[in-house]
């Protein structure tokens, strides 16, 4: 059997939450991060490229290169020495599950090289264990829009219906928010009142979704799980969301953990949505990046 010495991995950038849905759906967008690993004898290096390339760590601790080494770990393999060549286009700590591209970046790649020994199920059940939630980490391997939820014996994963004429718009401001400082501010219990709020809601959400009606998508997008405990770390939170709707968004979320927000709208108001967060955001003292994004429908690719 011939030894594979090369994988080059693209991972989509993801948007999880979705207003309702904490810690159970997320989306794939149009944005990426490539990851190209090289077997070689002389002991780790790390080259990264890109968004923001001097923010990574290219030592051990790297993120990548630790799901790498989780995939050995697991096939109780010793893992080769590699090259790996880091490309960025997914800001970090924005919210946009740029760890989730380089958990399932690390995992794929490794199981490439060693012959793919584990199914895309293994693999992602591993990424599942080591983000500590599904959202992110099962739509940047998978694609789409994904639910996903406990069975039994593992995950069940489910694809949602995104209506074609439904538009997310992305506005990432200047600076970051980890993810685990945003997961600290949220309480441990919550009331059965603001259960069921976010039952019905993610309920309606997943109906917008799949039909694009107007008036459920603008009632759905409404949280009382995450988000009012870490809309007070996003300065001009209220402001642009009172932009992006009065521009024509049916409502506005935190992506992920923030610090991006999230609209959706149609295509005919997607530029004014985009300028309208834009300058909000501007008008708050914060410079931001507001885009368009399609969804991603092939999750990791192996280029
Ligand atoms: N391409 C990458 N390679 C290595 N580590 C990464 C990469 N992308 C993200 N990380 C790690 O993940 C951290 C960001 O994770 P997190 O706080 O969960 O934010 P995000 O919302 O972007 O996933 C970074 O600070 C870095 O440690
Ligand atoms: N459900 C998680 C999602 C975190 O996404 P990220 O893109 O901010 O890593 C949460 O809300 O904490």
């Amino acid at each position: 059997m011939s030894v594979i010495s090369t994988v080059t991995v693209k991972v989509p950038a993801t948007t999880a939450n979705l207003g309702p849905g904490f810690d159970c759906i997320g989306a794939a967008l149009k944005l990426y991060n490539e990851f190209k690993f090289t077997r070689h004898e002389s002991g780790l290096i790390i080259q990264v490229s890109g968004t923001e390339a001097e923010k990574v760590q290219t030592d051990e601790s790297n993120l990548l290169y630790q799901a790498f080494l989780k995939l050995y770990e697991f096939i109780e393999q010793t893992p080769p020495s590699v090259k790996i060549e880091i490309k960025l286009g997914v800001p970090l700590a924005r919210g946009l599950g740029s760890s989730a591209t380089a958990i399932v970046g690390g995992l794929v790649a490794g199981n490439v090289l060693a012959g793919s020994p584990l199914s895309e199920l293994q693999v992602m059940e591993l990424a599942i264990a080591m983000e500590g939630h599904p959202d992110n980490v099962v739509p940047a391997l998978l694609g789409g829009c994904r639910l996903a939820a406990t069975s039994r014996t593992g995950w069940e994963i489910c694809d949602i219906t995104w209506h074609r004429d439904i538009f997310p718009v992305v506005a990432i401001p200047d600076f970051e928010l980890s993810t685990s400082e945003a997961r600290r501010v949220l309480p441990t219990e919550v009331s059965r009142g603001d259960a069921i709020f976010n039952t019905a809601h993610f309920g309606l959400l997943l109906r917008g979704l799949a039909t694009n009606r107007e008036e459920w998508l603008r009632a759905a997008l409404q949280d009382k799980l995450h988000q009012p405990y870490r809309q007070a770390l996003i300065p001009g939170y209220d402001a642009v969301e009172t932009a992006a709707v009065a521009a024509g968004a049916y409502g506005m979320v935190i992506s992920g953990a923030g610090p991006t927000l999230l609209a959706l709208t149609d295509e005919l108001h997607t530029q004014a949505v985009v300028t309208a967060m834009t300058n909000a955001w501007k008008q708050a003292g914060i410079t931001s990046v507001v885009r368009s994004l399609p969804l991603d429908i092939q999750g990791a690719v192996i280029l």
